[in-house]
């Protein structure tokens, strides 16, 4: 299933898909979708499943809603018996509230949930290479893809210690399932503390990522287990409410995001079919449209450093104010964790005025992906924009400035979500609109529906 969509004459790309994959099908005039809904198709497997066909061979059927019309008509085994909005639920904005009350801690089940026979729970010690290599190797081989199998996210290990091990991390939220014959990790789910704020209540949380299950293990319900032992895990310290974003929809989406692609390597990117030459262009004028000067034009743009990290806390956590859902960083520390430098992983600057006083933040990660079955090139260098503040100069400025370092640093494209203020700047920026939309959810929250541009939080 492809959505084409041409922008101001940069060429479409961006699969169907979590966190902004893409590639461009120019699909103009292409007639009507002749594509199955994703009940038929789960049908379809399940009977070649019974009928013995090694299902996890076939391609990356989205069976999976990936937009809001198609989740209405399904129904959810396992998502109704949670604490979510129905799919159909338009909540007043005067609700902003937990679904279900906190369960004394004495009341949260003390045993794991039951895996199928064969499995076993396992935590994954991040801190031991061999295990993080073996997270590492699950993920790069297992984790999300577009929906036509030719990208598929290679989070490094070096991202995945960052990503899982900030402050207050738990090793048993770092889930895994391996088999017992052969001990090898299967499966995983992980958490992290954040306190978010959603409109104006401040609640301790957790966020929820790197969710996968082994291709060879898939459709046989083993993901809602994981779902419902990280709920245990945490609530047994007390937290019950989760954020989470996802390339699927499910009850029920607080806001439905949109990945924009700006590109920096044109060609290698039409060469991957990431993005295509749209009508018109011939490469030289697509690489000359694309071309970005070599100095970034804001006023003592430099790298952020420790010392930097008590005024960029304020400066941020000030500007965070004006979204209505954010993180809230508790201290220097949970602040220096995420955003200082680290080569490869996470990317900060910092203008700093004459007074010596910190007036910009501008921060990007770096999430490569593999590309599947090409013979020049192995992988696509994404840069995804993080968390920024326009203080002494434009969002547009600032983002500008954004591309220029995420070029020196040889990233192929730049990629960013319609959150924030971002929408407003990707035209004029070059950025193309991506296919696929990004769903931002809460577990166990009840509030109204939000704009992109009211999203204020950036997951891994
Ligand atoms: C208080 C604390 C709360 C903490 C928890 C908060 C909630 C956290 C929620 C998780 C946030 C994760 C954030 C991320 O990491 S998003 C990234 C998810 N990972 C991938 O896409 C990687 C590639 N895919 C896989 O590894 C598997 O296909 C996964 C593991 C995704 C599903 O495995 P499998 O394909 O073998 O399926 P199944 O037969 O076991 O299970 C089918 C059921 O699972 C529901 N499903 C499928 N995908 C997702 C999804 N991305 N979020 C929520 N639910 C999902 C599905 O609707 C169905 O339920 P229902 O339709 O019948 O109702």
């Amino acid at each position: 299933m492809v959505h084409g969509h041409s922008h101001d004459g940069a060429p479409c790309q961006g699969h169907g898909h979590d966190h902004g994959h893409g590639h461009g099908h120019d699909h103009e005039g292409a007639g009507g979708s002749s594509h199955r809904s994703p009940q038929d198709v789960a049908m379809l497997v399940e009977q070649l499943r019974l009928a013995g066909v090694d299902v996890s061979t076939l391609p990356n059927i989205p069976t999976a809603p990936r937009d809001m019309d198609e989740a209405r008509n399904k129904s959810y085994q396992f998502w109704s018996t949670q604490p979510v909005p129905q799919m159909d639920e338009l909540v007043p904005a005067d609700v902003n509230c937990a679904i279900e009350e906190n369960i004394p801690l004495d009341k949260v089940r003390a045993e794991p949930f039951s895996l199928p026979t064969g499995f076993r729970w396992s935590n994954v010690d991040l801190n031991d290479e061999a295990q993080l290599n073996e997270l590492y190797n699950l993920l790069t081989k297992n984790y999300v893809e577009d929906d036509d199998s030719m990208f598929r996210f290679d989070y490094s290990a070096p991202f995945l210690k960052w990503a899982l091990q900030v402050p207050g991390h738990r090793p048993e939220w770092h889930c895994g399932v391996r088999a017992d014959s052969n001990n090898r990790l299967l499966a995983f789910i992980g958490a992290v503390p954040q306190v978010v704020r959603v409109y104006d209540k401040t609640v301790k949380m957790v966020e929820i990522n790197f969710l996968c299950v082994h291709k060879n293990l898939r459709s046989r319900r083993v993901a809602p287990v994981l779902i419902r032992e990280i709920t245990r895990r945490v609530n047994i310290t007390g937290i019950f409410q989760a954020a989470f974003t996802a390339g699927i929809v499910i009850p029920k989406p607080v806001s439905v995001c949109r990945y924009y692609h700006r590109s920096l390597n044109p060609r290698k990117l039409i060469d991957v079919r990431f993005s295509h030459l749209s009508q018109k262009m011939t490469m030289a004028r697509t690489i000359k449209l694309y071309k970005l000067p070599e100095e970034t034009v804001t006023r003592n743009l430099r790298e952020m450093t420790q010392s930097d990290v008590p005024q960029v806390f304020k400066l941020l956590t000030n500007s965070l104010k004006q979204y209505s859902l954010a993180p809230v960083f508790s201290d220097d520390q949970e602040l220096a964790h995420a955003l200082i430098p680290r080569k490869g992983v996470v990317y900060s600057y910092v203008a700093e005025n004459h007074n010596g006083k910190i007036t910009d933040l501008v921060s990007f990660y770096s999430l490569p992906s593999t590309v599947m079955g090409h013979t020049n090139h192995k992988a696509i260098y994404a840069a995804y924009l993080f968390y920024y503040v326009a203080g002494s100069v434009s969002v547009k400025q600032l983002l500008n400035d954004a591309l220029i370092l995420a070029n020196k640093e040889k990233f192929d494209v730049f990629n960013a979500l319609d959150l924030m203020h971002n929408e407003k700047v990707f035209s004029d920026l070059k950025f193309g609109k991506g296919d696929g939309n990004l769903q931002y959810y809460l577990y166990n929250w009840k509030c109204a529906d939000m704009k992109p541009s009211q999203i204020g939080l950036v997951l891994q």
